[in-house]
């Protein structure tokens, strides 16, 4: 492909973004990340994209903005990448599915499950979508420090958000039903969209991904007849990847010194 000085759908260079970057699906979140960093910048707004840079403790950082899905997730990650970024955290929601998880918690994934399409793009099914280790391990850590409810476990992807909240309707239902069953039996904390495929792109390119949480609702909770209330505010796992972020920043420097 012809190289382009901005990258092709981020519409950044080099030197628009740090090696440490957030990820969000909605853009609109964007603003309320870049709240946490010093002298925060709006670089550039392009489709799904959205992508801000400051700083913290003195370390350049982005948040970029990936959008729903894989297929645009990986995008941002590759380019992220192209201009320098070498470590990402995705701030994202999630619905719960175990029934220990409960609005407003703060879930980290330790692995995704692969029910989605761009991750076999990167890798053969059998390889596992799992987090960097150093990065779930900064995930965990920040949430214990912060005294937010957490959990750490595997999460399912998928590439269709109502083959999760209406999967009878589907033509399919035969097959989402029966793997929504075996989720639950293995214990699988939440389903969200991105997280396999950002695993298995982060292991191709050499870099460093985890993944938190906010539980907005928890349908499997509802059905029981437990209790369920809907929660938008992303405050706690934000505030988790923020300080995660800082870990991470604090260990590579005492590693390099
Ligand atoms: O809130 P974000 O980060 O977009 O994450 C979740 O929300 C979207 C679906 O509503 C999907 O992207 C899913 O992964
Ligand atoms: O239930 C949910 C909530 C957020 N994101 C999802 O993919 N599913």
């Amino acid at each position: 492909m012809h190289e382009h000085e901005l990258q092709f759908h981020i519409q950044c260079g080099q030197g628009d973004v740090g090696r440490y970057c957030i990820l969000p699906g909605d853009p609109g979140r964007c603003e309320k990340i870049a709240a946490y960093f010093d002298n925060p910048v709006k670089v550039q707004s392009n489709r799904e994209y959205t992508t801000y840079t400051g700083t913290l403790l003195g370390e350049k950082v982005s948040v970029c903005s990936t959008g729903i899905g894989g297929p645009s997730a990986v995008i941002a990650m590759e380019e992220l990448h192209k201009i320098g970024a070498d470590t990402f955290i995705r701030v994202g929601t999630c619905g719960g599915i175990n029934l220990k998880v409960k609005s407003d918690d703060v879930v980290i994934a330790t692995g995704a499950i692969r029910h989605e399409g761009a991750s076999r793009e990167y890798a053969p099914i059998e390889f596992p979508a799992v987090s960097d280790y150093e990065v779930q391990e900064a995930l965990v850590a920040a949430a214990k420090d912060l005294g937010k409810p957490w959990h750490a476990g595997v999460v399912q992807c998928k590439d269709s958000f109502y083959g999760q909240h209406d999967p009878s309707r589907m033509p399919v239902s035969y097959e989402l039903l029966h793997k929504w069953e075996a989720w639950k039996r293995l214990g699988v904390l939440a389903s969200e969209m991105e997280s396999a495929a950002l695993f298995c792109c982060a292991a191709a390119l050499g870099v460093r991904c985890g993944s938190c949480f906010h539980v907005i609702w928890n349908q499997e909770r509802e059905l029981a007849g437990l209790d369920q209330a809907e929660s938008h505010d992303l405050s706690a796992a934000i505030e988790v990847g923020i300080e995660a972020l800082k870990k991470l920043i604090l260990a590579d420097r005492a590693r390099q010194a």
